[in-house]
C-alpha cells in the first residue's frame, strides 16, 4: 500500500471499561482513503468497542482509552467530540440500526444533514441522491421508521450518516439481524457508493463471508487485539480463515493411491 493516502491510522489502542475491564489490548490498522476495511472477530473481540474509541463514544459506556493514538487525517482525535469528527467527515452507523422511530423515513434522513448549515436546495439535492441509491427509502419515505422493516431502518440509519456528506463512513454490524437477500443489497450499495464516490468505509462484521466478498482489506480482532490482517481476496482463500470465520471446512488432503508411488 505504499504511497496510499492514509486517512486512518490507529496505533496501539488499549481499552477499558468501568476502570477494570480491558477490551482492547493494543490494537493497530491503518485505513487508506478509499477503500473498504473490515474488523472481523467473534463476540466480545473487541470490534464495538474500536469503533467508539475512533469515534470517541466510550466515555458514554464508562469507558476510556488508556494508551494508543488515533490519528484521522493525520491529526490526533482522540481527544475530539463526536459532534467535531462529524464535522471532520467521520460519521458512525452505530450497531442496532438506530433509527427515530416516531418520524418518517424522509425526516431521519434530513435531521442527518442539519447539523451541516445546508441550505434546502442542497439538502433536497442530498435527499435524491439517497433515495438513487436506496429507492425503496423513496417508496417509504412518508412511513414512519419504528413501523418498517429491519432492512429499511438499516438502509435509513445509513442514509442519515451519508446526510451529512461523510469522508468515512463508520458501520457496526449492518448485517446484523437481516435476511440475506437484504445484507446483499446494503453491501451492494455500500460498495458501490465506495466505488462512484470514493468513500472510505470502516464497517466491524461477525458475518465475515460477505465482509470478505465486498471489503478490500480486512483485520481479524480476538480477545482485544489483531491477529491476522491482509487483503480480502487472499485472507478468503486461507484454510484456518476458512475454518474459523467462513465455516467452512478445509479441503480433504489428497487421497493416497498406490499409483502415486514412484515406480520402483
Ligand atoms: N459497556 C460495556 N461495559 C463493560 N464491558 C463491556 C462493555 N461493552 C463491551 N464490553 C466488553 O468488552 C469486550 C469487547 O466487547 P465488544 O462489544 O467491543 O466486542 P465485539 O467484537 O463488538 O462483540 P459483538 O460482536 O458481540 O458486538 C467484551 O469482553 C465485552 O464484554
Amino acid at each position: 500500500m505504499a504511497g496510499k493516502d492514509v486517512l486512518l491510522s490507529v496505533d496501539g489502542i488499549k481499552a477499558t471499561y468501568n476502570g477494570a475491564i480491558t477490551a482492547l489490548h493494543g490494537v493497530s490498522f491503518t485505513l487508506h482513503r478509499g477503500e473498504i476495511l473490515a474488523l472481523l472477530g467473534a463476540n466480545g473481540a473487541g470490534k464495538t468497542t474500536t469503533l467508539k474509541a475512533i469515534s470517541n463514544l466510550l466515555p458514554a459506556e464508562r469507558g476510556e482509552i488508556t494508551a494508543g493514538s488515533i490519528l484521522y487525517e493525520g491529526r490526533d482525535v482522540t481527544t475530539a467530540t463526536p459532534a467535531q469528527l462529524v464535522r471532520a467527515g467521520l460519521v458512525q452507523v452505530l450497531e442496532g440500526r438506530h433509527c427515530f422511530r416516531n418520524l418518517t423515513i424522509e425526516e431521519n434522513l434530513v435531521s442527518g444533514g442539519l447539523g451541516r448549515s445546508g441550505s434546502r436546495a442542497e439538502i433536497a439535492f442530498d435527499l435524491e441522491k439517497i433515495y438513487a441509491l436506496f429507492p425503496r427509502l423513496k417508496e417509504k419515505r412518508r412511513a414512519l421508521a419504528g413501523l418498517t422493516s429491519g432492512g429499511e431502518q438499516q438502509m435509513t440509519a445509513i442514509g442519515r450518516a451519508l446526510m451529512s456528506r461523510p469522508a468515512l463512513l463508520v458501520l457496526d454490524e449492518p448485517s446484523m439481524g437481516l435476511a440475506p437477500i437484504v445484507v446483499q443489497d446494503i453491501f451492494k450499495t455500500l460498495r458501490r457508493l465506495n466505488v462512484e464516490t470514493g468513500l472510505s468505509i470502516l464497517l466491524a462484521e461477525q458475518n465475515s463471508a460477505i465482509a470478505l466478498r465486498y471489503a478490500d482489506r480486512a483485520i481479524v480482532l480476538e480477545s482485544g487485539v489483531g491477529v491476522l490482517s491482509g487483503e480480502a481476496t487472499e485472507l478468503r482463500q486461507r484454510d484456518d480463515v476458512k475454518a474459523f470465520y467462513l465455516g467452512q471446512k478445509p479441503a480433504p488432503a489428497p487421497a493416497f493411491t498406490p499409483t502415486s508411488l514412484p515406480a520402483a
